[in-house]
């Protein structure tokens, strides 16, 4: 049994992660591990098993690290047992990355032989071999006919600095070369070290919460042993708990009453709340109280803010609901309540980027049935006031009067673009429109890698979106907050029929404010729909107007103009207009639609 392991088969353990860039096969690999270890059923495989959540599955991201423990039986005669540490592929969740590679000794990267090296598996690499991993390069899709095997590890070779000579080469979905992956995986990945005699010394990978057990928490114990009944210590709390379930994932959840140094696996212990059994924080037991703590992760800090607002005032008290039970699980997502003249009560929710923010919006809507409204996000300004206070703000109608601010200073990112090099040009431009400063330039094989210091407000938005779309898809990013910088910065208010929206107002550069501001009211004409009278758009800095436009007044019937003859057509149309309605909020007279309250992401200048 995988469980059973006694202290002299430490040997026979790997911890592994994989390191792998969205889409080059991670989750397939994954199950096609778990498949060969017969931790599954064909019928079961067709699931790919460890995306667990809805969202995950039909987004094709990984976001919750999970695990498995499977048993190898590999060449050798010997049984090995493999504990597989999922970790999340993108740039938003990529503190959760470090986490789970903590507790490894060992992680694959998965590079797509038919596309070759990206900054994110660049990054996460780098930290991996930081921590001491043995890192082994699997080159995988080698079924694709374009698949280029000798390029791309030359690739690895050259950007990463792994010797990737004979790295191995699999097809996740043929099931091509997986043996041989397997078996290098034992060969080379050390067994763990640990003495399961010694005090309890675990480490808490990750926490959720389940709404029969309570928290539940991924644990890699270091040294030490622990058993079913036991009473536990969380170190940063100083609270005991009792050890009620002990086990592992096979994938799916199985007490096993006993965990050993070396091993992964779960404990519950009737907590009720996350904060209560932290990521990153140590378990002992409550009879050895002085074990030290292992060095913890950082706790993340949202990047971006943004207003969320239930369009009926109604469901005030069921979003906040919903937000404390999510919260219970995303130790990452912050929030606290905020009053908006023009939307009501609702909250300001802090993010790790704008993917976390669209997942938790989206959740919120699906699985707590809301209808919301979000403003759009915005990045932590960081203000000098004149009597030497600092102050961070994370709102836009909440910037204090300039007049008692010394200096405004807005975050900046060091980011590491890999491209081909026909599409250098491009980027250049892109990262230099937005205020970027060429750190260097380096060319890496048929890459070229550019680090660039950009304003965080103008990466966290869309930049991936149009790294891609100007390098044909080719571009990645990797970015990591590096400093606050002062910086000109304005607040950019949006007027609708002389009234200021307080949820419209934006903090943008001076320089790009007019040129914005145009652009601004223009989107905006186009997502306002045409109403009874006319509506005016006006952008203004302070108390000068800096652009205006007008939504003219509609007439009454919608469907007029379907000239009668076509029904579907006109089915559609009232259709749409219902969908449409749910996600507008009447501010004064005018309705305004969700899509204008997120204009400014649109618009450049
Ligand atoms: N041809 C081919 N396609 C593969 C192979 N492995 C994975 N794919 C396909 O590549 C796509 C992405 O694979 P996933 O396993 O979902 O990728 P992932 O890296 O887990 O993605 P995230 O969960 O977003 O991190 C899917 O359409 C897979 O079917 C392979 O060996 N050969």
């Amino acid at each position: 049994m995988a469980s059973h392991v006694s202290s002299d088969k430490l040997k026979h353990i790997r911890n592994f992660s994989i390191i792998a860039h969205i889409d080059h096969g991670k989750s397939t690999l994954s199950d096609r591990i778990i498949q060969l270890c017969g931790g599954l059923t064909d019928r079961e495989l067709k699931e790919q098993v460890l995306d667990s959540m809805d969202i995950e599955r039909e987004r094709g991201i990984t976001i919750k690290a999970q695990s498995v423990t499977l048993d190898y039986h590999a060449e050798d005669g010997q049984v090995y047992q493999l504990n597989f540490i999922d970790t999340p592929g993108h740039v938003d969740f990529s503190y959760e990355v470090s986490r789970s590679l903590y507790a490894c000794e060992g992680a694959l990267l998965v590079v797509d032989a038919a596309q070759g090296v990206e900054a994110q598996s660049v990054a996460n690499c780098y930290t991996a071999v930081e921590q001491g991993l043995e890192v082994l390069p699997v080159l995988n899709k080698m079924d694709l006919p374009q698949a280029d095997p000798d390029k791309v590890a030359q690739e690895i070779e050259e950007i990463i600095g792994l010797d990737a000579t004979d790295a191995c080469q699999v097809s996740a979905k043929s099931g091509l070369g997986m043996e041989a992956l397997l078996e290098r995986l034992v060969r080379d990945i050390p067994p763990p070290k640990g003495d399961p005699d010694a005090p309890l010394q675990a480490l808490i990978v990750d926490s959720w919460f389940d709404n029969y057990l309570g928290v539940v928490s991924l644990v890699r114990l270091f040294d030490g042993t622990l058993k079913k009944g036991e009473k536990i210590r969380i170190k940063s709390t100083g609270r005991d708990w009792q050890a009620n379930e002990i086990g592992i994932f096979t994938p799916l959840r199985k007490e096993t009453n006993i965990l050993r140094a070396g091993e992964v696996g779960f404990v519950v212990a009737g907590i009720k709340d996350i904060q209560g059994a932290p990521v990153g924080d140590t378990i002992t037991h409550a009879k050895t109280p002085n074990v030290e703590r292992l060095p913890g992760f950082q706790k993340v800090k949202p990047q971006v803010y943004a207003g969320m607002f239930p369009v009926s005032a109604d469901d005030y008290e069921d979003f906040r609901d919903a937000l404390e039970k999510l919260a219970l699980n995303d130790a990452s997502l912050a929030y606290e309540p905020e009053n908006s003249d023009a939307l009501g009560f609702g909250f300001r929710v802090g993010f790790l980027g704008t993917l976390h923010m669209e997942i938790v919006q989206e959740r919120l809507e699906r699985e707590y049935d809301l209808d919301l409204l979000t403003t759009a996000p915005t990045v932590v300004y960081e203000l000098a006031m004149d009597n030497k206070e600092i102050r961070y703000v994370a709102n836009p109608s909440k910037l204090p009067d300039l007049s008692s601010v010394d200096e405004m200073r807005e975050p900046i990112v060091r980011a590491s673009i890999l491209v081909p090099q026909e599409f250098v040009g491009n980027v250049i431009a892109e990262c230099e429109q937005r205020r970027g400063t060429q750190i260097d330039m380096q060319f890496l094989g048929s890459q070229i890698q550019l680090i660039y210091e950009l304003p965080m407000s103008d990466v966290v938005m869309d930049f991936f979106d149009r790294l891609k779309s100007i390098s044909k898809g080719y571009a990645s990013l990797d970015y990591s907050f590096e400093r606050f910088q002062a910086a000109k910065l304005v607040r950019l208010d949006v007027l609708i029929n002389g009234d200021k929206v307080d949820a419209l107002a934006a903090i943008i550069h001076r320089d790009h404010a007019h040129g914005r501001g145009r652009a601004l009211v223009e989107k905006m004409k186009e997502l306002i729909p045409r109403q009874m009278f006319d509506v005016a758009i006006q952008a203004a800095i302070g108390s000068q107007v800096v652009a205006r436009s007008t939504v003219k007044a509609l007439r009454k019937n919608v469907t007029a103009k379907c000239y009668g003859g076509d029904v579907s057509r006109k089915k559609k149309l009232l259709e749409k207009q219902k969908a449409g309605k749910k996600r507008m909020k009447q501010v004064g007279r005018v309705e305004i639609p969700q899509d204008a309250f997120l204009a400014v992401l649109k618009v450049n200048d």
